[in-house]
């Protein structure tokens, strides 16, 4: 096996985590390596088993497209404004243009309600389809094509059959789609049947075209090559159309404000309204090692940070549908929990899937995941504020929604004195951490600001005197001998959560503990400028391994640097932060300070939300404005 230049290993089999492309019809989605392969698809939605997995086990199922013999292309880049990509390659011979979209359509329901959205019909939906294009622009160029679905995470081969007398569709059965709903390849290119494999090739010569579709419903995928222009185009359409609610600003950084936005409106799940923390499971958080977890569900903390990240730059539509969708999972007498799977599902059980590989080697693959049993004292201040930050834009707290918000008040005000697993889902004992009492702090000081709204005082009194309460618990028990805030009461370890305190209006920026809490953690809680969630040797996670900085708190850091006025140095740090995006405009959870290698799972939500404050953040700052205006008014002290 041939060894990698940079650190002496076998080289890896599977291309860097930041070299995946993510397409998404806010139902399912698939990344796609360099080579052109898709790696990575679960279907019939984001949360089902893969049918493509090589990702995480080479033998586990793949569909590439792409000229023979070449496997690294000349450029890839998505089409602006969307999540389609396009790729161009140069064989020897001549190039081709290969163009990938998981398609969007007209709404399909008309005759029929859907059986599977819940949430307001919308004037777009998915059409269950994965449509290829090609074009050969120059000279000429063998063009390979090869579908090899692995069902059931890698378990099952496919058996494909042809359907009609030609060469051009190709059916195979697989059980996670449904009754009467087959895998199907529609092609017009010659399609031999190999086993497990359906596949073609063909040699091509400019302004030659074809097209591959991957259908998954009983809806038509294209049958001829301009049915497949004509659906690429609208589905190009309905993405530039979403994007241009936006507001962006004329700046350098806007591009990535935007690959942001779309990356989290494909994280969607649109029949329910749900968010998803990230498409994958078990990308490693540590190379070959154990801190791998299954992201494919709905984290009500991650979800409502993200409408909050979409909600800066004008993208609110989002809110409504989430909002639905909690409302749904606590109907009745139910606690909310800390998530749920995104067609609202309450028990996510975490098993290995021991069968697989993981990638490059990390094991073991995990589904499910045991974090919808713990206690998480952040949750009903992440729903408060959510819902304050878009009541505030709507100036009212509709009437359903209030018996909703009233319940979150009082689990916080009932539960902020109990120790809990914290934001970073510690697998260690329960504590008292101190950002699970600033989020009950946010919950109660939102409670009190919405009660107000709707026009009950006296719940208003009663909540802002418990706010009151908790922030003059944390300032004697979560601070340390040096006036800085730590990770939890009775210890003087950090933790980057904390960087909360002033972007959610806790203290002002100036108060001398803020400036020293976050000097602390840029100095101290830093690998090469970069900030990691806690020191594992400081804190009982429960778990093995190290791990890489935490890109969420690296953009936590650029903010509440502009925060505290250092300017300077948060744009170096979101210079150098934005720097390390895939080559796409993508991130995961992690990046190796060392490598700058991504590490966790990809495309991460929390990653893409806080680099649309931290951007955010600094432009307004560049631009004059005043530090209380970066958050809407609600957030200002
Ligand atoms: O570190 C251990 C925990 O790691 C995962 O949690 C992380 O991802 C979540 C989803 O983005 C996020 O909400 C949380 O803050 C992160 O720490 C994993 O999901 C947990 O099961 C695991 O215990």
């Amino acid at each position: 096996m041939a060894e990698s230049v940079r650190s002496g290993l076998p080289r890896s089999a599977h291309p860097p985590i930041a070299d995946y492309a993510f397409l998404s019809d806010c139902e399912s989605n698939c990344l796609i390596a360099p080579s052109g392969a898709i790696e990575w698809m679960c279907l019939p939605r984001h949360d089902s088993p893969s049918v493509f997995g090589a990702i995480l086990d080479r033998a586990a199922g793949s569909f590439r497209l792409g000229p023979y013999g070449v496997q690294v292309p000349a450029a890839r880049r998505y089409l602006p404004g969307s999540l389609m990509l396009e790729t161009t390659w140069k064989s020897p011979t001549g190039w081709l243009v290969v163009r990938d979209a998981l398609l969007m359509g007209p709404w399909h329901d008309v005759s029929q309600r859907s059986l599977t959205h819940r949430r307001t019909p919308t004037d777009y939906d998915a059409e269950h389809c994965l449509l290829r294009t090609v074009k050969c622009v120059s000279g000429s160029v063998d063009l390979s094509m090869m579908c090899e679905p692995m069902f059931g995470y890698g378990r099952r081969e496919a058996t494909w059959r042809y359907e009609g007398p030609g060469y051009g569709v190709a059916v195979a059965d697989c059980p996670d789609l449904g009754r009467n709903v087959a895998l199907k390849l529609t092609t017009d290119l010659r399609l031999g049947l190999e086993g497990r494999t359906a596949q073609a090739r063909t040699r091509m010569s400019q302004g030659d075209t074809a097209f591959v579709s991957l259908s998954w419903s009983a809806l038509s995928p294209p049958r001829t090559w301009p049915e497949a222009i004509e659906r690429m185009a609208r589905t190009a359409e309905y993405w530039r159309q979403w994007i241009n609610v936006g507001v962006f600003p004329d700046h350098a950084w806007s591009r990535y404000l935007a690959r942001s936005a779309l990356t989290l409106k494909g994280l969607t799940f649109a029949p329910t309204g749900a968010l998803l923390a990230a498409p994958t499971t078990s990308l490693p958080e540590t190379p070959h090692g154990e801190r791998n977890w299954d992201y494919r569900y709905s984290w009500v903390r991650d979800s409502t940070f993200a409408l909050w990240g979409l909600y800066t730059i004008g993208l609110d539509r989002e809110a409504n549908d989430f909002f639905s969708f909690l409302m749904e999972m606590c109907g009745g007498d139910q606690d909310i929990q800390i998530m749920y799977g995104i067609d609202g599902e309450r028990e996510l059980p975490e098993q290995t899937l021991d069968h697989l590989s993981g990638y490059e080697g990390a094991r073991p693959v995990r589904v499910g995941n045991a974090a919808y049993l713990q206690n998480q004292h952040d949750v009903w201040g992440a729903i408060l504020d959510s819902v304050y930050l878009h009541a505030r834009s709507r100036d009212q707290v509709t009437e359903s929604l209030w018996p909703f918000l009233k319940r979150q008040a009082e689990a916080a005000a009932k539960h902020w004195r109990e120790p809990d697993h914290g934001i970073w889902e510690s697998r260690g004992e329960l504590q008292h951490f101190t950002s699970s009492k600033l989020m009950c702090w946010v919950a109660m000081d939102r409670g009190a600001k919405l009660a107000l709204l709707h026009d009950e005082p006296g719940y208003a009194d009663d909540w802002q005197a418990v706010a009151d309460e908790i922030r003059a618990d944390i300032c004697t028990n979560g601070v340390d001998d040096r006036g800085v805030f730590v990770q939890r009461y009775g210890s003087t370890a950090l933790d980057a959560s904390v960087l909360l305190l002033p972007l959610l209006r806790f203290l002002p920026a100036d108060d001398p503990r803020v400036r020293a809490t976050v000097r602390a953690i840029a100095d101290e809680l830093t690998e090469d400028g970069m900030v990691l969630r806690y020191r594992v040797s400081e804190t009982d996670d429960g778990l093995h391994g190290e791990e890489g900085t935490f890109t969420i708190c690296s953009f936590w850091l650029v903010s509440a640097l502009v925060e505290i006025g250092e300017l300077d140095e948060a744009t170096a740090l979101c210079e150098r932060l934005l720097s390390y995006a895939s080559p796409l405009g993508l991130y995961a959870e992690e990046i190796d300070p060392l490598t700058g290698r991504h590490l966790g799972n990809f495309p991460q939500a929390f990653t893409h939300l806080a680099m649309i404050n931290a951007i955010m953040h600094v432009i307004r700052s560049e631009e004059g404005e005043d530090t209380n205006t970066f958050l809407p008014a609600s957030h200002r002290l």
